[in-house]
């Protein structure tokens, strides 16, 4: 049988986000929303030699003669699936050209960047197979979370089953786990498509996505933990879409023009994060070291917000919804790369339910879409069999 699904979760950074792209610590859960990817290889009777991607997001789908990509990625073949390889200038403009190929609505043209991804990671992790590539998501796309990392590691972990890099037991039905150094290698081929959709990623997304739970992050060392605070996060999804390789590309522009500041600015980040994952991991005897906790998370999420506007990444929506929660004595910052997409309230333990109705109540008046996800949830995992079962 030569079919496989894969999962990845998305994710909410807690605190750090761009300034991680510069050095700072950030914090980052993953949530219990996923993208899924299945695989299938194609068999002699299919009788064709196309790779086929369906995207049901978009609702869009697409194919490409196997000798069509082997004439414009040679190179890729090269690739060995256990060493992941970022794509070459070169290759880049090879992919695009395929990608101009497609004739995408201009609408859905912000999916050019996840199609290159899936054509970097599907010639350099399985070569030139004929098969159908199928990508469904519970996440809301370009919306801050982490929806590309959870495309990128998902279809890294779907491509890698069938390899000799995977320790995976092909006859159990079931949704398994990776193990430590396989799901290393997903995480890394993830950042290599992550590079392509992001420009200058700082790995915290794929990384939180591939490994689950919360995770302190800082350039590329991390600390897996569980959170001792019972955290409850409304998300309030502001709808307006934005790109994330542009903001972070936005904001490397200012830290350029104002370097000494904006030094600061990603210092004090870094404080903040090192002081929320030291509160995130202090043991809580009782319900008052609860309530104690979530005031200072509340007030660091405060003081991250101020910077993120500092940096430039806030929006007048996220403005609607930090003065809507506020009413209510609540502290919000936006999450991901900002721009408009989604914003964070802490939902503190005490907090009635009459209260949070009011809020959603109010915020939904406004146009916008209010979810609570659990956080801190398993990461990504793999599954024999057809997509149906
Ligand atoms: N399910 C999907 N189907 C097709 N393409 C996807 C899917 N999920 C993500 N993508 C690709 O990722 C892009 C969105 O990535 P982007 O980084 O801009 O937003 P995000 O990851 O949701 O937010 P953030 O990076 O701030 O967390 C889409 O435009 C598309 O190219
Ligand atoms: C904005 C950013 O910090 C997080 C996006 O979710 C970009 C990155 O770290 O790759
Ligand atoms: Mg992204």
């Amino acid at each position: 049988m030569e079919e496989v699904q894969a999962r990845a979760p998305g994710k909410i950074i807690l605190s750090g986000e761009h300034a991680v792209v510069h050095g700072s610590t950030a914090v980052a859960s993953s949530i219990s929303l996923y993208t899924y990817v299945s695989l299938r290889f194609s068999t002699p009777s299919d009788n064709q030699d196309l790779l086929k991607l369906q995207l049901k997001d978009p609702a869009l789908e697409f194919s490409w003669p196997i000798t069509r990509i082997q004439q414009v990625l040679p190179e890729s073949a090269a690739v060995l699936s256990s060493t992941p390889a970022s794509c070459s200038v070169e290759c880049a403009k090879s992919i695009a050209a395929l990608v101009e190929e497609l004739d995408i609505p201009e609408a859905k043209i912000g999916i050019a960047s996840g199609i290159s991804a899936f054509l970097w990671l599907y010639s350099s992790i399985q070569g030139f197979k004929p098969a159908t590539v199928v990508v469904s998501s519970e996440l809301p796309l370009g919306s801050g979370l982490g929806s590309s990392a959870a495309f990128c590691v998902a279809m890294a972990a779907a491509l890698l089953a069938f390899t000799d890099s995977a320790s995976l037991d092909v006859n159990q039905q079931d949704w398994q786990f990776f193990g430590e150094k396989e799901l290393e290698l997903v995480n890394r081929w993830a950042f290599e498509g992550e590079k392509i959709i992001h420009g200058k990623p700082s790995g915290i997304d794929n990384t939180v996505s591939s490994y689950g739970n919360i995770i302190s992050f800082k350039s590329g060392n991390l600390t897996h933990m569980k959170s001792n605070v019972p955290l409850k996060m409304l998300i309030t999804n502001t709808k307006v879409g934005r790109n994330t390789k542009a903001l972070v590309a936005g904001v490397s522009e200012r830290m350029l023009r104002h370097p000494d500041a904006m030094a600061f600015v990603f210092s004090a980040v870094d404080s903040i994060s090192k002081e929320l994952t030291s509160i995130l991991k202090s043991p809580t005897p009782d319900e008052l070291s609860v309530t104690e906790k979530e005031e200072k998370i509340e007030e660091l999420m405060e003081m991250n917000q101020g910077l993120l506007q500092c940096m430039g990444v806030s929006h007048a929506t996220i403005e609607t919804v930090l003065r809507t929660t506020l009413k209510y004595k609540l502290a919000s910052k936006l999450t991901g790369a900002g721009g408009g997409g989604c914003v964070l309230t802490l939902l503190p333990t005490l907090l009635s339910g009459t209260i949070i109705d009011k809020v959603i109540t109010e915020l939904e008046s406004c146009g916008f879409q209010c979810i609570i996800a659990e956080i801190g949830g398993t990461g990504v995992e793999v599954k024999f069999g057809n997509s149906s079962s």
